[in-house]
């Protein structure tokens, strides 16, 4: 399996290249040069199985023959050994066609943890079999920080550099970044918003000099990796409620476009899929970019949803790359108009396949809340903020005949004050984290500027020392 740049101008790279690149050199995102294709039976054979013996059949599909199969299937077996739900992404009902999956079991209780635990060792393995070491960055608006952090804790190969912004994530979010005892982990509050964290990812990852004095590698959604790992579900999900035989919604609460991009590349590997739902909170950029045809940045809003408080949703340059025919110069042309002003247009035929493919919808604050309160009382389950985003989208925008899963994308003990504001209940945390507010802080505080960026990093990384 190859992996191509959605830029066109970076060398094409195996698995494992491109799972430590991260962002490729041109400053496009990896994506396999063909989807793998799954048959209905196929599919059908994969029934009744375990999440892990999924997981391998779709995962080795992309590793190829670069990573071997027994250690493939022990590193999976291990990574999701840490999750608390034997079935790792437990289907719960919550109305005649309507589900959540729960993608809240592993550590942090974000459905980051899913696949940040397997990339962690994925990325172990990978180094270790080469002798290398490597500087892990990330940006985080609360959940992909404290699951990278985890994950990586306490790795003899790895340091890791997450930048969060500073005062914009939750008190939980923000005490699992920063309570770590572990030498290789630096928590960085960042003066800005998510954007310009990613944005300062992002430039990292340009300076060619810096990249390679470090050994830069990512672990934010741009790492093909992620997205790999995070098609699993889709498919387990959907083997749960009858599928292939039938076909399946999903409705995905979505920032930087990563876990609806995933649902995408599962229905180009043969997943039979009627809907796939964008549900975004006050900062509506995707949803708006449906209607109008104009990706068009403005300022971001704080939301009780803070992880989905996102303008650059970075896993759009994967879509527009598909709709585009994977035609690379459309893609450049668009990431040089969002760089030089803010924005770009998406012309007639390219619009049209996304919208054939997506839907799109907004949740307010008040929509917000009023799910939490209401679901609370008509069914007994607790929503997060982000999950209640997706339901309130996919109740009262996506009305399908298939069954409409939601993912829920954080258990509500990550954000106890907004769930409790909306429906007076106060979700505690599960026990191995009921001390965490106690737990002493280490973190740093920097500018959102590259040059203080660069030299905290620079400084501390082991890697090319
Ligand atoms: C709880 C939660 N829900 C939804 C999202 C949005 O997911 P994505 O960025 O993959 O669109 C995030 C952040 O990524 C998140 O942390
Ligand atoms: N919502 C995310 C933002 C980063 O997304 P990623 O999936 O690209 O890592 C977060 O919680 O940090």
């Amino acid at each position: 399996m190859e992996y191509i740049s959605t830029r066109g101008e970076a060398p094409a790279l195996g698995f494992r290249d491109a799972l430590l690149a991260g962002l490729a050199r041109d400053g496009g995102l990896y994506v396999p040069r063909e989807w793998p294709a799954l048959t209905k039976r196929d599919i059908r054979a994969l029934r009744g199985k375990r999440y892990q013996d999924v997981a391998f059949e779709i995962l080795r599909r992309f590793t190829g023959d670069e990573i071997a199969e027994n250690d493939l299937r022990a590193m999976i077996e291990d990574a999701y050994a840490t999750f608390r739900h034997p079935a790792v992404a437990p289907l719960v009902q919550t109305g005649p066609n309507d589900f959540v999956l729960e993608l809240f079991h592993g550590s942090t209780l974000a459905f980051k943890d899913v696949a940040m635990q397997l990339l962690a060792r994925l990325m172990d393995h990978v180094l270790a079999e080469r002798g290398e070491r490597a500087t892990i960055v990330g940006a985080t608006s609360g959940d992909t920080g404290g699951a990278a952090i985890d994950a990586f804790a306490g790795r003899d190969r790895t340091d890791i550099f997450i930048l969060f912004p500073k005062g914009k994530v939750s008190p939980v979010q923000q005490r699992q970044m920063t309570t770590s005892t572990a030498a290789n982990v630096h928590a960085v509050a960042v003066e800005g918003n998510f954007d310009d964290c990613q944005n300062l990812v992002k430039e990292m990852f340009n300076d060619a000099g810096f990249r390679d004095r470090v050994r830069l590698s990512g672990v934010n959604s741009i790492n093909w990796a992620r997205i790999m790992a995070q098609v699993v579900y889709y498919f387990t999900a959907a083997l749960s409620l009858g599928g292939p035989d039938r076909k399946i919604s999903f409705t995905v609460p979505t920032g930087n476009f990563g876990d609806i991009f995933a649902g995408y590349v599962a229905k180009r590997m043969g997943l039979p899929i009627e809907r796939l739902v964008i549900a975004t909170n006050d900062n509506d950029i995707l949803a708006r970019t449906l209607k109008t045809g104009r990706y068009e940045t403005r300022e971001v809003k704080a939301t009780t949803s803070p992880s989905m408080d996102i303008q650059i949703s970075s896993n759009f340059e994967r879509l527009l790359f598909e709709a585009h025919g994977r035609e690379a110069s459309c893609v450049r042309t668009a990431m040089a108009g969002l760089k030089q002003s803010g924005a770009f247009e998406i012309g007639p035929e390219a619009l049209r396949t996304i919208r054939r493919e997506f839907r799109a919808a907004r949740a307010t604050e008040k929509q917000v809340a009023a799910t939490i309160r209401e679901t609370l009382a008509e069914t007994g389950y607790l929503l997060d903020p982000h999950t209640a985003t997706g339901v309130f989208v996919a109740k009262k925008h996506a009305k399908t005949t298939s069954p409409m899963v939601t993912l829920a994308t954080a258990h509500p003990a990550k954000f106890p004050a907004s769930v409790k504001s909306a429906c007076g209940i106060d979700p505690a945390l599960p026990s191995w984290l009921a001390d965490l507010m106690n737990r002493e802080e280490r973190f740093d505080i920097l500018p959102a500027e590259i040059k203080a960026v660069e030299k905290f990093i620079g400084d501390q990384a082991r890697a090319g020392k």
